[in-house]
């Protein structure tokens, strides 16, 4: 199979060595001096150093000519730019006859409008004709470029586009599920960031075991009530993209996005933090989109809503904490599963 991932951070680079292992595989990085450093050394330096790509894996030239063009001559497009590019990538593909899919976890920071959209949602917008997908759930890059055992979830409403990612990365060490609940497994990816910044922040002021599994539990609920008002199905937060990522994200010390919560208990500002990744924390981005929707929506997300009181500076990291214990006692009110 011959596949295109446009973007060369650490997750679209892990991919393509996965795939790359049993598939033709490009790998765009807009930067050309990075292309150039990735094509020369056969290691991505700057986002995933210590991984060398298989000699299946072809770095294009940025400059070689249109993305659109480049495309066409794929049986799969990946698009691995964070939430920040994709609606640009999109507008680029939109006549693309070839199936895309991306593996970005977040809504678009608002632009001019209120709050932000989920990838479908955008791709409604720009691109209507694309035969589109995402491939998500519990993965770090590290250990996905390490052949070790993984677990992802490719949704679409197309059959073709599920297939497509089904046959491109389901291999020895990843199993790749089909699902057709795009709008449920997108939810999931967006707000499980948001929540691990919440399990950061608590285990970084060392509130206990006990607090963490509150938090992600309740986590799943805010969760799945959001997911349930935005048109997803209550089932798909029971799987990989729901609780597997969840758990993962919430609990895994490779998680940037819990990273943020850990850096902010330490007391370090949010811009100390995010620039002390070196890599995209799509909670950040994605929080207040969140809120404002959930706001909109009527769905009450009281952990949410802490984190982005944290996150604009009108909470300190233990009056957040406080902000959520000190609430009225409420029935446990979890969302059906079917
Ligand atoms: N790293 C992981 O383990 C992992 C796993 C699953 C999903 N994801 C998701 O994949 C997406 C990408 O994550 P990553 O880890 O590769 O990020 P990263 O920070 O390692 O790399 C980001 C890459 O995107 C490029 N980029 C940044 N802004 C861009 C823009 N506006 N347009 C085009 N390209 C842009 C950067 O040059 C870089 O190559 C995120 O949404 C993330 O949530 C990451
Ligand atoms: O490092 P994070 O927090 O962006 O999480 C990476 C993946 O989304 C985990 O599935």
């Amino acid at each position: 199979m011959d596949i295109l991932v446009l973007g060369a951070g650490a997750w679209g680079t892990a991919l393509a060595i996965s795939a790359g292992a049993r598939h033709r595989v490009t790998l765009w990085a807009r930067d050309a001096a990075q292309a150039a450093t990735l094509a020369a050394r056969r290691e991505n330096l700057t986002y995933l150093p210590g991984y060398r790509l298989p000699a299946g894996v072809v770095v294009a030239d940025p400059s070689a000519g249109e993305l659109a063009a480049l495309a066409a001559r794929h049986e799969l497009v990946i698009v691995a730019t964070p939430m920040a590019g994709l609606r640009d990538m999109l507008v680029a593909l939109r006549e693309c006859p070839r199936p895309v899919a991306w593996l970005c976890k977040g809504f678009e920071t608002p632009r001019t409008q209120p709050y932000g959209l989920l990838g479908h949602e955008i791709r409604a917008e720009v691109a209507p004709r694309l035969a589109a997908g995402v491939l998500s759930g519990p993965s770090f890059a590290q250990e996905v470029a390490n052949a070790q055992p993984t677990a992802l979830v490719a949704a679409s409403g197309t059959a073709s586009v599920r297939d497509a990612l089904v046959a491109a990365f389901h291999g020895p060490a990843m199993r790749v599920y089909a699902n057709d609940d795009m709008p449920g497994v997108e939810v999931g990816g967006a707000v499980k960031n948001v929540l691990a910044i919440a399990t950061g922040l608590c285990d970084g002021l060392a509130l206990g075991l006990n607090a963490r599994a509150a938090l992600v539990t309740r986590g799943l609920a805010e969760m799945t009530r959001l997911g349930l008002a935005l048109g997803a199905r209550a089932d798909t937060f029971m799987g990989l993209s729901g609780l597997g990522d969840l758990v993962l994200t919430a609990t895994g010390d490779l998680s940037r996005n819990r990273r943020v919560g850990l850096l902010l208990a330490e007391g370090r500002t949010l811009q100390q933090a995010v620039e002390s990744l070196g890599h995209v924390a799509e909670g950040v981005y994605s929080a207040r989109t969140v809120v404002e929707r959930a706001r909109r929506l009527g769905v009450d997300m009281p952990i949410a809503r802490a984190v982005v009181d944290l996150l604009d500076g009108r909470l300190a990291p233990a009056q957040a904490v406080a902000t959520l214990m000190g609430r009225d006692p409420a029935a446990e009110n979890i969302p059906p599963v079917a």
